[in-house]
């Protein structure tokens, strides 16, 4: 396997990288500038002209899929390969290339360098499956999306989502119930996958992105090997590599968001934020140790392990090079930089159970060598008797110089003890070899005692669930489980009194025992003292064979007990550390109720607290309804005043249309408002009073026609021709100058109380001629004009209160959304916070139920281990 050992990585921090895609058609059209710049070095980005950067990798706009993939996501198959969990999250603003980068589309009709990030990873984890010969692997995957705070099953659409929950199994792994895992046995079969599940993923399309995916999807492939080696010191691993497509942070201003869409937005934007915040709560030094708040939505619930958990994570943060997404950009770039702090804690996920019965084969494995030494030694020290006997019988003759080489050249007296423990230990080998068998069987005991706790364990945590619905647990859970450890206990103690009284027979002299039984009560544990007693019924039956002589074996007696007392005393340290290890463990457990209970009060404040809130929000949102209501009427009374006005309007064009159809119908009496002049428009006006009264036919008066432009045709000073030329010219110079108050042409003749101006631009006699005329006259100008002046007027008005009641119903309709999402989001929250309350409420109290039986138990056991009753390995905790 490729397996290292070390448990957890030196480079836990979650690794950042940034992506630029190239400016878009649409943005080209629209002439939008680049605004983001790169190191050469490819480490930093530089947005507008100030705010600068610092990232594990940032890639360019040509950078290509085959070079993110190498620098982002190798290192994670590879690590998921060894073991660990791995998580690649793509985050950005909407249309910023995150479903492109994660290759998280169907991918059928790409070519090779268009490939995202799954399609390669899947490659990769087959490619190299197939290269590892050390192990065996089961591959399986799943393909969801949270969309609307609800989570698809997308290879199982059908799945209801109210049926998918976040859940924490037994190792505290989170894990989602109801989605089914599929295993997957090639590449081609997950591709399968993976288009299936696309093609389900909630997609739409807005004004930033014709297939905007509206949703977070999440793929996850679950690796679990099985090493087929001898040697192996690790049997079961499992991995898990969640691929991570998120939806793109959005305005519904910009991307047109109404109706579902802008729910969807709402939504988005929420599980963003929630996101932000527990990226913020692990990244910012000043919030750690504080709350993570994992259970917001349920992104962050199930991206737990990824961000500040166990896995090795790279979030790649997707922006648009266009400078109408500065905003946007900076602020992806502002989060993802608040990520590159969250250290996490990745470690390799071992099957605890299957390095149980590792340990216990390398414990066979290890005795089995130790036998084999034995049998060899035996052999070495036969051969060397049998060299030595073959010089001949006769000891005192014999030739100690050709010992072999390895045994004793002492004296003669010295060679007869030699031979004796020769003998001595031929016997203790062949004991050995007893005990080595007694030691096998009992490790054989050992296991399947172990497999019988494990299958009852199993059986126990399968029942807890059903707890409350079966009778004779309901009735007395303690009683059931106390029982149930009974049993394990008498069935391992009985094996393990039958060993203990073996290993004794073969480890001690039974004479001896006796003589030292009184010294080992001093020094060993009750277990062991009664341990002895044991003994004395044997060795009735067994002294003869095993008596031994005191004067001639002491030291070897004592060398003998000496390591038997040792090695009963390694027993004994073993087991006072197996009682402290309890002990450690009752006060874990202690602690976690206490904690737990504390956890359960802060609950159930939090829950009241959120009645309260509920409370207050039901009485802010029948307030709104209210408003709601009142702002309904405000809107149909404005709908109703902009018709009155649409009416009016169109009476006044009606009245101008008559108007100018009929111009023999105008009211020739109504010549207070018909002939008016405004001098303010310089000769042009003169021509329109002489015309005006020309028109009038006013008798009394002699009318001079002063048309500048056919001043011929007037007879006014018609004897000063040179006058008349001066003034031709005059006025046809002075165009712009006489575009002011000009004297009345013959007004003194034309209108009583008038004075002549003598043709020349005489504004003081001109401005004293308009106000003379304006005493008579409503308006100065004619009718037309007048209408159509009154008329633009009215419709300005019109107009300018028409925008202005507009605003105001836009202003009100925006409030009046503004509070309904708020409304609804509160309420939304609400009923989610309710929700997670709930469960952790749930898993507080299973907790709690556990935690307490744990205690008794153990507390149970320790009385027992107190009073010498249990071997401490039999004890069981919960
Ligand atoms: N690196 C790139 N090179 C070329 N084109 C790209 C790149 N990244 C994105 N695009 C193009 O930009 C458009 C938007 O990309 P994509 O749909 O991946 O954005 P998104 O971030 O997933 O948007 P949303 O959040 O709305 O789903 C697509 O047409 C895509 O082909």
């Amino acid at each position: 396997m490729t397996i290292s050992p070390t448990p957890i990585l030196d480079d836990a921090a979650v690794r950042v990288a940034v992506r630029a895609r190239p400016l878009l058609e649409r943005e080209l059209s629209e002439n939008c500038q680049e605004c983001v710049m790169y190191s050469a070095d490819r480490s930093e980005v530089t947005v507008g002209k100030e705010r600068r950067f610092t990232f594990d990798h940032v890639f360019g706009p040509h950078v290509g899929q085959e070079e993110v993939y190498m620098a982002c996501v190798k290192p994670l198959v590879e690590s998921c390969i060894a073991g660990y969990n791995a998580t690649v999250l793509a985050y950005g603003q909407t249309g910023s290339g995150k479903t492109h980068t994660m290759g998280s589309a169907n991918s059928n009709f790409l070519q090779e360098h268009e490939l995202g990030i799954l399609p390669r990873v899947i490659r990769q984890l087959y490619k190299s499956i197939e290269e590892e010969n050390r192990a065996e692997f089961l591959v399986k995957c799943s393909f969801v999306e949270i969309h609307n705070e609800e989570i698809k099953d997308l290879v199982h659409p059908e799945t209801p989502s109210k049926s998918i929950f976040i859940r924490e199994d037994a190792n505290g792994d989170l894990v989602l119930a109801g989605v089914r895992e599929e295993v997957v046995t090639s590449f081609e079969d997950m591709m399968k996958f993976l288009e299936i599940g696309s093609t389900y993923r909630t997609t739409g399309s807005t004004l930033m992105n014709q297939h905007s995916s509206r949703s977070h999807a999440i793929f996850t492939i679950i690796v679990e090997q099985r090493s087929i080696e001898e040697s192996s010191d690790i049997d079961v691993i499992t991995a898990k590599f969640h691929l991570v497509d998120l939806a793109g942070s959005e305005r519904a201003k910009r991307t047109g968001a109404v109706g579902v869409r802008f729910k969807e937005s709402i939504t988005i934007n929420s599980g963003l934020l929630a996101l932000g915040n527990v990226i913020s709560a692990l990244g910012d030094e000043r919030k750690r140790g504080q709350h993570v708040p994992y259970r917001q939505s349920k992104l962050t619930r199930l991206l737990q392990d990824s961000l500040g958990g166990n896995s090795r994570t790279c979030m790649i943060a997707c922006i648009s090079l266009a400078d109408i997404n500065q905003e946007e950009t900076l602020n992806t770039l502002k989060y993802a930089n608040r990520a590159r702090n969250i250290h996490n804690k990745p470690i390799i996920n071992r099957d605890s159970r299957a390095l149980q019965m590792n340990q216990l084969r390398l414990q066979l494995k290890n005795l089995q060598e130790e036998l084999i030494n034995m049998r060899l030694r035996e052999k070495d020290d036969a051969c060397a008797l049998d060299c030595y006997r073959s010089r001949g019988d006769d000891s005192s003759s014999t030739d100690l110089t050709n010992l072999p080489e390895g045994m004793s050249r002492k004296p003669h007296r010295d060679n007869l003890h030699s031979i004796q423990d020769l003998r001595d230990s031929k016997a203790l080998i062949s004991k050995l070899k007893e005990q080595l068998g007694v030691l096998q069987n009992e490790n054989t005991v050992y296991q399947e005692k172990l497999e019988e706790i494990s299958t009852d364990m199993n059986l126990l945590l399968r029942m807890i669930p059903s707890w409350e619905t079966m009778k004779e647990i309901a009735e007395n859970p303690i009683l059931f489980l106390l029982a149930m450890a009974k049993r394990i206990l008498a069935s391992t103690k009985e094996g393990e009194m039958d060993l203990g009284v073996c290993n004794m027979q073969t480890d001690c002299n039974i004479d001896i025992v006796r003589n030292t039984q009184q010294k080992l009560e001093f020094t060993c544990s009750p277990s062991l003292s009664k341990e002895i007693p044991s003994l004395n019924d044997q060795d009735k039956e067994n002294s003869p064979a095993g008596t031994m002589h005191l004067s001639t074996d002491i030291p070897k007696i004592i060398r003998h007990y000496l390591k038997a007392i040792q090695g009963l005393e390694k027993k004994l340290s073993n087991k006072e550390q197996e009682l402290r290890e309890k002990n450690r463990v009752l006060k874990d457990v202690q602690d976690d109720l206490a904690r737990d209970e504390k956890i359960f009060t802060e609950k159930m404040r939090e829950i009241n607290a959120l009645k309260l809130l509920t409370r207050e929000l039901t009485v802010e949102k029948d307030c709104l309804l209210q408003k709601i209501q009142m702002d309904a009427t405000i809107i149909s009374d404005l709908s109703h005043n902009a018709l009155a006005k649409e009416d009016e309007l169109s009476i006044l064009r009606a009245s101008i249309d008559s108007l100018h159809m009929q111009p023999q119908e105008k009211d020739r009496n109504a010549h207070k408002d018909s002939f008016l002049v405004s001098s303010k428009n310089g000769h042009r006006q003169l021509c329109a009073i002489f015309n005006a009264f020309e028109e009038h036919q006013k008798p009394d008066h002699q009318v001079r026609c002063e048309d500048m432009h056919d001043l011929n045709r007037s007879n006014i000073n018609k004897q000063d021709n040179i006058f008349q030329n001066e003034l031709c010219s005059f006025f046809s110079e002075n165009q712009e100058s006489l575009q002011r108050p000009t004297a009345g042409v013959g007004t003194k003749d034309l209108y009583p109380g008038t004075e002549s101006a003598d043709f020349l631009p005489n504004e003081e006699a001109g401005q004293r001629n308009l106000e003379i005329m304006k005493q008579d006259f409503n308006y100065v100008g004619t009718r037309d004009v007048y209408l159509e002046k009154k008329l633009r007027e009215i419709t300005q008005a019109w107009h300018a209160e028409k925008q202005a009641m507009e605003e105001m119903v836009q202003a009100e309709r925006e409030t009046w959304e503004a509070r309904s999402m708020y409304a609804l989001r509160k309420q939304e929250q609400l009923e989610r916070d309710h929700q997670a309350l709930k469960e952790e409420l749930e898993n507080t109290k299973s907790l709690m139920q556990k935690a307490g039986l744990g205690i008794r138990l153990s507390a149970h056991n320790v009385r027992e281990l107190a009073n010498g009753d249990v071997d401490l390995r039999t004890s069981i905790t919960c």
